[in-house]
């Protein structure tokens, strides 16, 4: 069906007609030509090519088949996984998941310049080979391998693209105090193209933890995205019980630097663990299970989370401590973005 201007409709379809018992199935062209009628639905003419018959029928339709006005702005979206869009004709965005330890990796790149320049979020040493082949296939450069902190619950990917893919820095907060190419801090600003992404300090899950959200403006992703590591999960929040957490910090962190972001900014988590994979600032705000209590309530749930340790914690530390990266003499001495 083709709209014209939101005003005529021309539709060509394929129609199987019972004639008669004798004639059996027969099947049939129609063209149709039809405006909106108030009320949402259209009226027109059916000319139906049967053979050699020609059949002329008014028709009535309760449901329009036209895009609703607003929806005509969707052709300049990307659109995300999981339903949710942004627009920015030069974006591209993958959510990618690695299913041992139920994390999120997300590429971002600008397509707009000529080099393709890329950022990973949270890759995992697993999932190293998928990633790599992905950005060859779309020819982007990768400039930066981020954590949003050091994890507990898997190795970083970091290091191993580090040595895969040569020329690529590996990036972490200052606060984490683990080894990498490069610190970030709050307020600092990591360029891709004509993008950035903004350092938000989100501390509580871990000492060291932020979240890192799309540049502000007009030239920039709009609804922004924000990648909040394990500080705001999808209807939760990360643990507090070890590597620095603290519930009050947590609680403090996401309320002042995440919940203060517009409504409509997506929200992309480090984990889910329920098959959920993106949510936004507005949603978080009403049904957050943890976060929309009271300080208190927040504690109170913290406390009593009873989470066993992560499995892989003993070896994933250590190894995160150095972006994931077993060389000592390499990513060992780090400089300022
Ligand atoms: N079972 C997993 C670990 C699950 C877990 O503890 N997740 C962390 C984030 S990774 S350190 C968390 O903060 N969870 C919060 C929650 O409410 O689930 C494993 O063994 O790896």
């Amino acid at each position: 069906m083709i709209s014209v201007g939101g005003r005529l409709f021309v539709g060509v379809c394929v129609r199987v007609i019972l004639l008669a018992p004798c004639c059996g199935l027969r099947i049939g062209f129609s063209l149709l030509l039809s405006c909106p009628r108030a009320g949402g639905g259209s009226c027109g003419l059916s000319m139906i090519v049967l053979g050699s018959h020609l059949i002329l029928r008014p028709v009535s339709f309760n449901v329009r088949c036209s895009l609703p006005p607003s929806s005509l702005q969707i052709r300049k979206l990307s659109i995300m996984p999981g339903g949710s869009g942004t627009s920015h004709p030069s974006l591209l965005f993958r959510q990618l998941f690695e299913k041992e330890s139920s994390t999120y990796t997300y590429l971002l790149a600008d397509l707009s310049d000529p080099d393709k320049p890329a950022v990973l979020v949270d890759p995992v040493d697993r999932t190293v080979e998928r990633d790599l082949n992905l950005i060859k296939e779309l020819g982007l450069k990768l400039l930066y391998a981020i954590n949003t902190h050091v994890h507990a619950d898997h190795v970083t990917g970091t290091g191993l693209l580090k040595t895969k893919l040569p020329g690529v820095q590996s990036l972490i907060s200052k606060a984490s105090g683990a080894k990498a190419d490069h610190y970030v801090e709050h307020g600092d600003k990591i360029q891709f193209g004509s993008l950035y992404l903004e350092v938000r300090a989100t501390p509580g899950h871990t000492a060291g933890c932020v979240t890192y959200v799309s540049g502000e403006g007009p030239d920039q992703i709009s609804p922004r995205l924000a990648f909040t590591g394990d500080a705001l999960l999808i209807r939760g929040c990360g643990r507090t019980d070890f590597q620095g957490g603290d519930p009050a910090q947590l609680y403090n962190s996401v309320h002042s630097q995440i919940f203060s972001l517009p409504e409509e900014t997506f929200l992309y988590p480090a984990h889910d663990y329920k098959g959920q994979t993106v949510t936004t600032v507005g949603e978080e705000k009403l049904y957050n299970p943890r976060l929309t209590k009271d300080l208190e309530g927040f504690k109170t749930i913290m406390s009593n989370l009873n989470l066993a340790y992560p499995k892989m914690i003993d070896i994933a530390l250590p190894s995160n401590m150095k972006c994931g990266i077993q060389d000592e003499s390499n990513g060992s001495t780090g400089s300022s973005l």
